[in-house]
């Protein structure tokens, strides 16, 4: 696993949700991505995708089983050291953009690089104009991401991912939203990112098309993984 960013040992998650018994929705979960790897992870509603891609992110704490992120086990962790970890190592793509819409689009770039206090100032807008361009929006910089399309404002989102040089990319039904043309212009974006700088994608997705041309599928039934 030298090459390993991410591996899962018998992650399960179970929510208290107000009954005697809590309710377990991850089961038994063993995973592991390599670098450079771009993976789709496709299931029907409800069967688990969010939660192991929020596990998966950092945002919540598997119930019992290992989570480790290039060979570091996160359970040793606390909050500000996972947040810390998050930041320089993952990335995040949504389905509703969730960008800032009265900000322009180089501003939404900006944004992880000025809240991270160890990035250095003088290459923030730099770095945004740079990114902006690997998305093709260099001439967009300066729009309200407001006033920009679905398919653009999900470049935008795409850019803003890549800001702190994340080794991997949770890209939750990023496309989801999206016409057909735009669907397929934003995963292609995707896997040229993947293919050049190496970067590792990790994308839910209910588009069966899109999940063909990634490298490898995971299906997630009722909580497990049911194909590897
Ligand atoms: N915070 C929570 N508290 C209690 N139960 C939850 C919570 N979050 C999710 N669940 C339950 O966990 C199960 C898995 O949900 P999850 O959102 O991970 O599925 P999903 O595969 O991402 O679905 P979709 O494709 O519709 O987004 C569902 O039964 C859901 O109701």
């Amino acid at each position: 696993m030298a090459d390993g960013i991410l591996k899962l040992e018998h992650v399960c998650k179970a929510y208290n949700v107000g009954l005697p018994t809590e309710v377990e929705v991850l089961h038994d979960i063993d995973l592991e991505l390599d670098r450079g790897e771009f993976l789709a992870l496709i299931g029907p509603s409800g069967s688990g995708k969010s939660t192991l891609l929020n596990i998966i992110g950092l945002l919540d704490r598997p119930t019992s089983g290992r989570l480790l992120i290039k060979g570091r086990d996160t359970a040793m962790l606390g909050d500000d050291e996972l947040t810390h970890l998050r930041g320089r190592t993952i990335g995040f793509v949504f389905q509703y953009h969730l960008l800032i819409s009265a900000f322009t689009a180089r501003e939404n770039v900006m944004m992880p690089m000025l809240a991270d206090r160890g990035f250095p100032s003088a290459e923030i807008e730099a770095r945004a104009e740079h990114l902006l361009l690997q998305v093709g929006l260099d001439k967009f910089g300066s729009n309200l991401a407001n006033n920009m399309s679905g398919g653009q404002q999900q470049r935008v989102a795409i850019a803003r991912a890549l800001a702190m040089r994340p080794d991997l990319v949770l890209a939750d039904e990023p496309t989801g939203n999206l016409d057909t043309k735009s669907a397929d212009a934003v995963f292609d974006l995707m896997r040229r990112v993947n293919r050049e700088s190496g970067t590792s994608f990790l994308l839910v997705t209910h588009n069966m098309d899109l999940a063909r041309r990634c490298d490898r599928i995971i299906q997630v039934i009722d909580g497990r993984i049911a194909s590897n």
